[in-house]
């Protein structure tokens, strides 16, 4: 029975029982008597689905349940009530105005390829997965293309022969590594360019999801249903890849490459809090590493980089919540003929394999303890390495740590949970080229 539609407000009575749904600036609200979920809040791009089809009014939204700090993941619920047939107008037009909101624009199903690693981080990817994942998967409609990994490489298998038309997005339900394959699988797609613009989203469900972390956040960036909704709802943004080679191979990277103690100390704490243990063993043993390198410095003024990143913040910000996806623009300069078809080919190493100073470029040659290369501030959630680094402004900051003394050391660290090290004078987190010209055999590099 329809009650008033007043604007942005309609109420609903259906057996007896009845829905009030609101429309507010940044939110909708739903009010229902009798069920589990009586009030429910969510901003707009909680809003997953919303849809009014023979009779049935079904919304679905990621909620959060109570303010406490443990009880604030998001559950997903659906609404779902008859629609009386004197109402069928008014919830059509309401329903409308929601989609403007929610999706700015029509609603699209995405098709997208989703990846699970069952052996990822603490082993329970498969069971996030479908008791979180899918179901909102399914609620937005989305087309599923779903794996689960059963050995390593076997993702890099699936990018390498993907058909670029089939997809409209990945998700990688794991760790780094599983992020790390699918890029290095694309790199060997007969079409690697075109297969690159294709947007990767991680699900968090690895040991550090670092990766998810800096496109999310600290708080969104490990939750799986965040994290399952920005597959659904994201935007592409494009994010520098960089790329080395290791004897005759060539690898892709895109968040963080490392030698020396840095590199041990991913190793020994796997399992650990990943930065604390690692980083004052190493500081104990403090081993220089063999390496020669040669840097070309973008910004030395760290209040200056500071304020590039603070713009170009704000600008995401401003483009993140403006109408319209604008499409990553094509990479021309890769874009080769092929027998009257056009296909891509990864660009060649820039700055490969020359040994001498030229340019701006200069060596470090005094004992280095390590060298620590990024793309996103976060390399796991205890660390905020590279505070200040861009995702596509063409650069890797890069820190080169001298043999300094323990205590020295110790302070240059102090505050890295959260990026506080960046202002320390003894540390220079700042964005540059770098090539590694040589380096021990374990982790021998020939250029970033
Ligand atoms: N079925 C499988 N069995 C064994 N290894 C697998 C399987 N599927 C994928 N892998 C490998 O597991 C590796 C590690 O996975 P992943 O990075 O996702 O998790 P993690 O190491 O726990 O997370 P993080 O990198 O965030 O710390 C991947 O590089 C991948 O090659």
């Amino acid at each position: 029975m329809a009650s008033h539609t007043a604007g942005q407000q309609i109420t609903i009575t259906s057996k007896g029982r009845s829905s009030t749904l609101t429309l507010t600036d940044d939110s909708l609200r739903v009010q229902r008597q009798g069920e589990e979920w009586q009030d429910v809040q969510v901003p707009y791009r909680n809003v997953v689905w919303s849809e009014y089809v023979n009779g049935s009014l079904e919304i679905s939204v990621l909620a959060k349940r109570g303010t406490r700090k443990k009880a604030t993941k998001l559950v997903l619920v659906h609404l779902v009530t008859e629609v009386e047939e004197a109402q069928t107008e008014a919830v059509a037009n309401f329903i409308n105005t929601l989609t403007q909101h929610s999706y700015k624009g029509p609603q699209t199903p995405r098709r997208v390829k989703v990846l699970v690693n069952p052996h990822s981080g603490p082993g329970k990817a498969v069971q996030l997965f479908k008791q979180k994942v899918e179901p909102l998967f399914r609620a937005a409609r989305c087309i599923l293309d779903v794996t689960y990994t059963t050995s390593r490489g076997h993702a890099t298998e699936i990018a390498r022969d993907m058909s670029l038309d089939a997809y409209d997005a990945v998700a990688v339900m794991s760790g780094d590594g599983l992020v790390h394959e699918v890029l290095n699988g694309f790199a060997k797609h007969k079409d690697p360019m075109n297969a690159l613009r294709i947007p990767i989203a991680q699900i968090p469900a690895g040991s550090g999801n670092g990766f998810s972390l800096n496109l999310l956040g600290l708080e969104e960036g490990a939750d799986v249903s965040a994290a399952a909704l920005n597959v659904v709802k994201g935007r592409p943004m494009k994010i520098d890849l960089f790329s080395f080679t290791q004897g005759d191979t060539r690898v892709l990277s895109f968040m963080s490459q490392c030698v020396g103690l840095m590199a041990e100390l991913d190793i020994w704490t796997e399992h650990l809090s990943r930065f604390v243990v690692g980083y004052l063993t190493g500081l104990i043993r403090r081993r220089a590493c063999p390496i020669k390198i040669q840097i070309k410095v973008a910004h030395l003024d760290k209040n200056e980089i500071y304020k590039t990143f603070k713009e170009a913040r704000s600008r995401a910000l401003e483009a993140s919540s403006s109408d319209t996806i604008q499409p990553v623009p094509a990479t021309e300069h890769s874009l080769i003929a092929n027998g009257g078809s056009t296909v891509s080919s990864l660009p060649p190493l820039k700055y490969a394999g020359v040994d001498h100073e030229e340019d701006g470029w200069i060596s470090v040659d005094k004992p280095t303890l390590f060298v620590y290369a990024g793309k996103g501030p976060y390399v796991s959630k205890d660390l905020m390495q590279f505070p200040t680094s861009l995702p596509d402004d063409g650069f890797i900051d890069v820190i080169v740590q001298e043999r300094i003394t323990r205590k020295q050391l110790l302070a240059s660290m102090d505050g890295a949970v959260d990026g506080e090290h960046y202002w320390h004078p003894q540390v220079s987190v700042v964005p540059m080229l770098t090539r590694i010209l040589n380096s021990q055999p374990s982790n021998a590099g020939t250029l970033l």
